[in-house]
């Protein structure tokens, strides 16, 4: 009876958590209900059921807890017997669907409930019979539920240990296997338990009393300053003549034969005694953080094995600290907080967060940062230690219903051992007694024992990780296949696992690069950038924004004044006054301003160089086979640079040709060129209307105003109509006359204004300047070839925005698009280089290590989740 009563409060803890845990699993109906009973009030609602069943039905409390869901709340209230009725019928109809054979049923049912990680399975088991069970007297059925409990009893314990066991031995496989390759590495984020609270709030004391065992270190100031690892395995006991190692040469006065721990930094060693593992905990903490109580996010991980622990995984973090001591960093509270921060808002973990019950709970620690990645409490589970040391009549009942700071997983109260059980070695043996005596006898908890203590917690743990590993193993696996395609992909990537290494490689890098390098020009490429131009188009933007508009800005009468041309006018008519001076001064302006494109066009040349040097710096990042082998990429960078650098000597002289063209021959028949005559009506007209002629032509037509275009090509024919008297204003045949405007001359060469009267054979001046102000009829002559030159150098402006990309893209941009590959096939595909060429890099050759044990280790998590 007492075995049945045992495993019967087992049976009753386990469904009392799955049912908390897992309410989204129940059905419609019996969610509604519950949640009228337990929200809020979690603790009660559940005792109130099992006290209640236990007074109406001894000892038979456990089946009907689960049947008895809907009836949960009138049952709180006011038990009746039609409720009575209703329970025993849940239990009459099990045993019905039993038929004899009811220890396999019970095997049946705890498989589905196995399988399906919910117990309203039982419902479709259960069949409510009223009238059959208002006719069977209860203790008949007591009775019999009894003896078909007792049958069951060895089944039910196995089951019960087994089934944390093995789900959650398979994430402490997936840990191991992890570990060994980094677990970052992965981004496999595994669930953990994580243990979080205030510097002394009795961390370390749960943790050994959780494994039974004292092995963690102590003293004052931060003791835990390395993340610490947990794995606690269940190991049953070998039957006594087993064949276990005696641990021998021990000074641990507890050691004994099933219980060990194993560092997964020291594989192979096994550690009976439970001293030395606290001394290489301190040894391994000092080795990566310095005596100076410094911290680090490095994990120890420790693996216990033994037939008193309940498997689960549990990871110990240094306690909340306000002030440094000693040579601690002074930023040590914000080292420690990013540390547990880190750990704690992985969704993947479960926050153990603790807090002493005789400190308030509203400045927990623990619970504060819980609450900062956790705000829903739905992963948080609380703990109060130091209940003990709670004032007399005080006591946490209104916390663990939920009325103080509400946790979805609740909170367990604990005692462990206070400092001067420490001192006198008492044993935890010994502790784990006082704390059941202590919430046996204490009238705040005695109705509630069963739920408070240690043992408790670590079952409530053991079955929380299990349900959250449940549920999160299908996304595990998932990622567990997604990385391994990546790593297999980058291994591809860095030549496979051997490292292939042939000439072909070569051949295929060369083809990829120049077939990347057309893509790019062409624009056909499959990454194309959104937010920024690349490639053709960004040579697109040098041709027809920057040369395009810098050429076109280009104004000739920004440095040709009228003064200069008036002169010029004058000095190209030279000894002989010619009949065509006007022609011979256009064509000097002309050329001159002709010769003003070269730059920017050179420059165009340069700045399409340019994005070919951008295009291969691109390719380099990008191609993958240059990460393995840096010196061919160093060799590929100085073939491709220097035959771009061969390709521009063709390229400016082309473009320099181009400008030397130009300016070589004055086409002053071209069909878009005003006429002379037509220049001179409109400079005719204008002064007539006395305006100002207008600053700008238009420059983009290349020419003046709409109807300029003339076909009557007339520029000297009119000039030499319209300037019988030309000379005359300057050298009028031996007779120098004073004339307003006119140049003037003056025998000290200054440019004073003045009009001097020369006599008539007297030395010319060394300097002979005009005057300032020009007179009406130079005015007009120097429009007209204002007029005329803006024409033809808007012809000309024009045709270099055409011809210049034309020419850079035959020479430069073409030539490399099909020459390229050539290039580097003969520079690069020699039997001589290749060796030095297919060098892999430091980087590769480790990088590769890398990948390939991520790939072991993926393969082997692969392996581990298959079956489940
Ligand atoms: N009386 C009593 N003392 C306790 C209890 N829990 C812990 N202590 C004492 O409180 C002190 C601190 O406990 P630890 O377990 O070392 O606390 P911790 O949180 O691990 O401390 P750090 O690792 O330094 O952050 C020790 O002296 C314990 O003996 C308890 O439930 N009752």
């Amino acid at each position: 009876m007492a075995d049945i009563n045992a495993i019967a409060t087992q049976f009753t803890q386990y469904y009392y958590q799955t049912f908390d845990n897992d309410r989204s699993q129940l059905g419609p109906l019996y969610r509604q209900e519950s949640m009228m009973t337990w929200e809020g009030q979690q603790v009660q609602g559940v005792q109130g059921i099992v006290e209640k069943l236990t007074v109406n039905l001894i000892s038979v409390d456990i089946v009907f807890f689960c049947g008895v869901v809907h009836t949960i709340t009138t049952i709180d209230a006011q038990p009746s017997s039609l409720q009575a009725a209703n329970l025993l019928v849940n239990v009459m109809g099990f045993l019905k669907v039993d038929d004899g054979e009811h220890p396999l049923q019970f095997t049946q049912v705890f498989q589905l409930i196995q399988d399906q990680g919910s117990y309203y399975v039982f419902n479709d088991i259960f069949r409510l019979n009223l009238d059959d069970a208002c006719q069977l007297p209860s203790s008949a059925v007591t009775a019999q539920v009894t003896r078909e409990l007792s049958l069951f009893l060895p089944t039910l314990s196995s089951t019960m240990a087994g089934l944390g066991t093995e789900i959650v031995g398979i994430v402490n496989k997936l840990q191991d296997v992890f570990s060994a390759v980094g677990s970052s590495a992965t981004s496999i984020d595994l669930p953990q338990i994580c243990v979080i609270g205030s510097q002394s709030s009795g961390k370390s004391s749960v943790l050994e009393n959780i494994v039974g065992r004292d092995f963690l270190p102590r003293g004052t100031g931060i003791v835990t300053r390395r993340p610490l690892v947990l794995q606690l395995i269940n190991r049953p006991a070998p039957a006594v003549n087993g064949a276990s190692p005696q641990p021998n040469g021990t000074g641990d006065i507890h050691a004994n034969p099933n219980e060990w721990g194993e560092f997964l930094h020291l594989p192979g060693e096994k550690f009976y005694d439970f001293n030395k593992i606290r001394a290489e905990i301190i040894r391994d903490t000092e080795a990566k953080t310095g005596k100076n109580a410094g911290i680090s996010p490095v994990p120890i991980n420790l693996r216990i094995y033994s037939p008193n622990v309940l498997t689960l995984t549990l990871v110990d973090l240094p306690g909340v600290t306000r002030v440094p001591v000693g040579d601690q960093p002074r930023d040590i509270e914000r080292q420690i907080r990013d540390m547990l921060s880190k750990f704690i808002s992985k969704p993947s973990c479960i926050i153990l967060a603790v807090t002493a019950a005789n400190t308030d709970l509203a400045n927990s620690d623990g619970l504060k940062l819980a609450r900062e990645v956790d705000p829903e409490g739905t992963r948080t589970i609380g703990v109060l230690t130091k209940v003990d040391l709670m004032d007399v009549g005080t006591d946490v009942v209104d916390i663990l219903a939920g009325r103080v700071i509400p946790l979805r997983l609740g909170y367990v109260p604990v005692v462990n051992r206070g400092q001067r059980d420490i001192d006198q070695a008492r044993s935890i043996k010994d502790a784990l007694e006082h704390e059941r005596a202590f919430f046996e006898n204490h009238p705040s908890y005695k109705g509630k024992s069963a739920y408070c203590g240690t043992p408790f917690l670590a079952r409530k743990l053991n079955m929380i990780l299990m349900h959250h590993i449940r549920a999160t193993l299908p996304d595990i696996k998932t990622r567990i296949s997604q990385q391994l395609a990546k790593f297999n992909a980058e291994l591809q990537t860095l030549g496979g696992p051997m490292g292939e290494n042939s000439s072909s490689i070569v051949l295929s890098v060369i083809t990829e690069f120049c077939s990347e390098f057309r893509t790019m020009i062409d624009g056909n490429t499959n990454d194309l950038a959104v937010n920024e131009l690349s490639g053709g188009a960004r040579i697109s933007f040098v041709f027809h924004e920057l040369f395009n508009n810098g050429v076109k800005s280009i104004d000739p009468f920004d440095q040709v004044k009228d003064g200069d041309i008036r002169t010029i006018l004058y000095n190209s008519s030279g000894s002989t006054p010619a009949l065509f001076v006007g022609t011979t001064a256009f064509e000097v302006i002309v050329k001159q301003q002709i010769k003003r494109l070269e730059d920017p066009s050179l420059k165009c040349c340069q700045l399409v160089y340019d994005e070919l040097i951008r295009i291969l710096s691109q390719l380099l990042g990008k191609v993958q086979v240059f990460r393995r082998f840096p010196q061919l990429k160093d060799r590929f960078n100085s073939v491709v640079v220097s035959f771009f650098k061969n390709a521009m000597n063709p390229t400016n002289k082309l473009v320099s040709d181009l400008v030397a063209m130009q300016s070589c021959y004055i086409n002053t028949t071209h069909p878009d060129f005003l006429s002379g005559h037509k220049a001179m009506s409109i400079v005719q007209e204008r002064l007539n209307a006395n305006k100002p002629p207008p600053q700008h032509a238009d420059p983009k037509a290349g020419k003046l105003a709409p109807g300029a275009i003339n076909n009557n090509k007339d520029l000297d024919v009119e000039f030499r109509k319209e300037e019988p008297s030309f000379f005359q204003s300057f050298f009028a045949a031996g007779k120098p006359t004073k004339k307003k405007g006119g140049p003037t001359m003056d025998s000290a060469g200054s440019s004073r204004p003045s009009t001097p009267t020369m006599s008539v054979m007297d030395q010319p001046p060394p300097v002979i300047r005009p005057q300032s102000a020009l007179n009406e009829r130079e005015t007009m002559e120097t429009e007209v070839i204002k007029l005329l030159i803006r024409s033809y150098f808007n012809i000309v402006k024009l045709e270099m925005i055409d011809m210049v990309p034309k020419a850079i893209s035959l020479t430069l941009v073409n030539f490399s698009k099909e020459n390229l590959q050539r290039e580097l096939l003969q520079e690069l595909y020699k039997p001589d280089v290749l060796d030095e060429l297919l060098k892999e890099s430091e980087f590769v050759i480790n990088r590769r290590k890398e990948v390939l044990s991520m790939i072991q280790a993926l393969n082997k998590a692969e392996e581990i989740v298959a079956g489940v």
